[in-house]
């Protein structure tokens, strides 16, 4: 007997969504890219080489039957855009899996009342998309879900040669360390407009160690389990772990002249420190710079 394939909605054809795509067609799976802008053949470049998975891409809801899996991989100010995607491929059972940075996983979906299972998820990986259609993956990914059933599912989904998932019983520890790692490189390489090569700057190495101390101080006072060197090894890994040569979301975000995720990024981070009388005076100088800049 023959098993069907898991057949997954990815809504978004950007970085996140193509790495992904790419990622559950090597696992075998049916993959539909739902998209905003339109285009014929997706492609994406990876250390390994050049492929293009034969996945479908659906422009309109109504070309989608039944899916398994819905991965909601917009950025989080494009939800509400992405609703008649959410509110078409919700059919109560198939678990909504919310790739995003920041905080506000829950949140960034609350208003659709949705039917099925969300699932809040953290991706590191360096991805690019250069054209509709067209995404440069600079680095391997690695993922982080809840260790609840649906999150234990997930994790198995791409295979051993898939992206590595892995289960946190403290996702919002988990959610703060990724985001200090966005209030690091984003905002400095966004404002900058050059990529991570920009912390071999001995000044920008000290901002960013600034941004992040505030910001472990406010994550902790928010509940987050933050290391004691959590400000030292996140900015180690920004300058050691990356690629100089990547970007960030935020970075290709302002080089292509669209809205950028500051408000989902720094704003949270903001808030936090204010709500618990944190001062914050770093964060709050990236936040402003980054308002001002208009796409
Ligand atoms: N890029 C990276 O390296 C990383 C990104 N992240 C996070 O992942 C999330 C996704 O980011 P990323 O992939 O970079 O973003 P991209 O901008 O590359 O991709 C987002 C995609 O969503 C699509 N989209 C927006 N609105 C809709 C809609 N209404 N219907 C269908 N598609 C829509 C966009 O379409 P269109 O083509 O029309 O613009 C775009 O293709 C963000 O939260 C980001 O912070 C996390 C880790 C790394
Ligand atoms: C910094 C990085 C690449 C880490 O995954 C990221 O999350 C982003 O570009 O938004």
């Amino acid at each position: 007997m023959t098993s069907r394939q898991t057949r997954i909605a990815v809504i978004g054809a950007g970085a996140i969504g193509g790495v992904l795509t790419a990622a559950a067609h090597d696992a075998g799976h049916a993959v539909t890219l739902c998209v905003r802008t339109p285009f014929d053949h997706f492609v994406i470049d990876r250390p390994g080489g050049t492929d293009e998975p034969a996945v479908r891409v659906a422009t309109d809801p109504r070309e989608i039957g039944e899916v398994d899996w819905i991965l909601l991989t917009t950025k989080v100010q494009d939800v509400p855009g992405a609703a008649r995607w959410l509110r078409a491929l919700d059919n109560g059972r198939a678990p909504i899996v919310v790739v995003q940075n920041g905080i506000e996983h829950d949140e960034s979906v609350a208003a659709f009342d949705l039917r099925g299972p969300v699932v809040p998820a953290l991706i590191y990986v360096g991805a690019e998309r250069v054209s509709p259609g067209h995404v440069v993956q600079h680095t391997p990914t690695s993922m982080i879900v809840p260790a609840a059933e649906h999150g234990t599912a997930f994790s198995d989904l791409f295979g051993p040669d898939g992206p590595t998932v892995r289960l946190t019983e403290n996702f919002r520890t988990d959610a703060w360390r990724k985001l200090l790692t966005n209030l690091a490189a984003n905002p400095i390489t966004a404002l900058t407009s050059r990529r991570l090569e920009v912390f071999d700057e001995d000044s920008i190495r000290e901002l960013a160690l600034a941004v992040l101390t505030e910001a472990v101080a406010a994550g902790r006072a928010d509940g987050a389990e933050l290391d004691d060197d959590e400000a030292e090894s996140v900015l180690a890994a920004c300058v050691e772990q990356f690629p100089r040569d990547a970007g960030t979301s935020m970075l290709y975000d302002r080089l292509a002249g669209r809205p950028t995720e500051h408000e989902h990024i720094i704003a949270p981070m903001v808030a936090a420190a204010e709500h618990h009388g944190i001062p914050a005076p770093h964060n709050r100088t990236l936040l402003a710079l980054m308002r001002a800049l208009r796409p």
